[in-house]
């Protein structure tokens, strides 16, 4: 099942868009998943895909046909909620027959493909429990069956394994995935976890202030972010932003203290520059310019974190290096080692040089000033 949305927007109240032009093909048999911060419309969106929710502008196609006012009916798809939305008084079974029964398909054949939906997330021994007797993720399991057995080929996910614990939430993902490409599903899958969406999705809609700010592959999306906004939001630790500003056309200052050469001539103009802390090495003091003070320490077993300062206020997040014992007050020297991604003042758009990424770690072309 392909999906197309063209210029999809959505108000709730008269003039108050919380979803605005929001565009995407989505390809047959694709893990798509939906993310952004809570309240940016990722349940709305797929609401409206669904058929829940009224699109107050622009079309929808599913499989090249127009849908956009059909009810949810007529629209092919299965949706998986965050609730599961079981019913407590019904076995698995017929918590998995139930919509079968509803449409009133001939008896043999709900038994067969339910036996199948059953088997197939592993529940076979488990039909005859009520949801109560199950655990979280035994019921996110009985949700997944009931759309398995509808044989929609789309299938519609909001934050569908949120209520499980970390662990279980892992090996859901997987299993999750496996069903998905064994199966062929088209999925649409709405989540507010990066990680989630980075590990299962083959293209991601990051959504955001209304509207979409990037759609790409996880790869892209973490390598080539739009603005800071996805700069920021893949990847852990965070990427650091910082104000920088180029004032003859291939030098760049960060926070006023670290100068960098760029390959290519950008306008005198003030910028916002991404690096991630991995881009970042940490030196002893004394072995190179001692230029950023220890704020936080945190330590994560192979890694520890630094929340630093940098001298003209400027937050820097680093990775120090694992034997040495940080602590608050420290003055370490800080050298940027990988990619610097230069935005525009505001961090709306990311400025296109050679490559499109100013490389930090070709050492003729970065230098840190030591300002202490
Ligand atoms: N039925 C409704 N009537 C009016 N406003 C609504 C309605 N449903 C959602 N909204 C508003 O629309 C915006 C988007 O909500 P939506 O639930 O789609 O966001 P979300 O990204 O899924 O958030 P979360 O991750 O917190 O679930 C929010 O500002 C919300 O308050």
């Amino acid at each position: 099942m392909s999906i197309e949305l063209s210029g999809l927007g959505k108000t709730y109240q008269p003039d108050e868009w919380v979803l605005h032009d929001v565009s995407a093909r989505i390809a047959s048999g694709e893990f798509f998943a939906i993310v952004g911060p809570s309240g940016c419309g990722k349940s709305t969106l797929l609401r409206m895909i669904a058929g829940l929710t009224p699109i107050t502008a622009g079309n929808l196609k599913i499989n090249g046909r127009v849908v956009t006012d059909l009810p949810p009916k007529e629209r092919q798809l299965t949706m998986v909620f965050q609730s599961y939305a079981l019913f407590p008084f019904l076995s698995v079974q017929a918590n998995v027959a139930f919509g079968l029964k509803a449409r009133k398909f001939p008896p043999a054949e709900i038994d067969q493909r339910v036996t199948r939906a059953i088997q197939l997330v592993d529940l076979t021994a488990f039909r005859d429990r009520k949801p109560r007797d199950l655990s979280g993720g035994q019921r996110q399991r009985v949700a997944l069956a009931r759309a398995i057995a509808s044989e929609a080929k789309l299938c519609l996910m909001d934050e569908p394994l949120s209520n499980l614990d970390a662990q279980l939430r892992v090996k859901m993902r997987t299993e999750l995935r496996r069903l998905q490409q064994q199966l062929g599903l088209t999925v649409i899958y709405v989540t507010h976890d990066q990680v989630e969406a980075m590990t299962m999705a083959d293209h991601i809609m990051v959504l955001h202030d209304h509207q979409v700010q990037q759609i790409g592959t996880p790869l892209d999306l973490y390598h080539h972010p739009a603005n800071t906004f996805v700069g920021s939001f893949f990847g852990a630790p965070r990427m650091n932003l910082l104000p920088a500003r180029v004032s003859e056309a291939t030098e760049l200052t960060l926070a006023q203290t670290l100068k960098v050469a760029l390959p290519r001539p950008l306008p005198v103009a003030d910028y916002t520059v991404g690096i991630r802390p991995n881009a970042i090495t940490v030196l002893p003091a004394g072995t190179g310019a001692p230029c950023a003070t220890v704020q936080t320490v945190e330590y994560l077993g192979a890694q520890t974190l630094l929340e630093t300062q940098l001298p003209d206020g400027t937050a820097l997040e680093l990775i120090g290096v694992a034997p040495a014992d940080y602590r608050p007050g420290d003055r370490v020297a800080v050298q940027l080692t990988g990619t610097l991604y230069v935005f525009d003042a505001q961090g709306r758009a990311r400025m296109t040089l050679e490559g499109g990424v100013v490389h930090g770690n070709d050492a003729q072309t970065v230098s840190v000033a030591d300002q202490s």
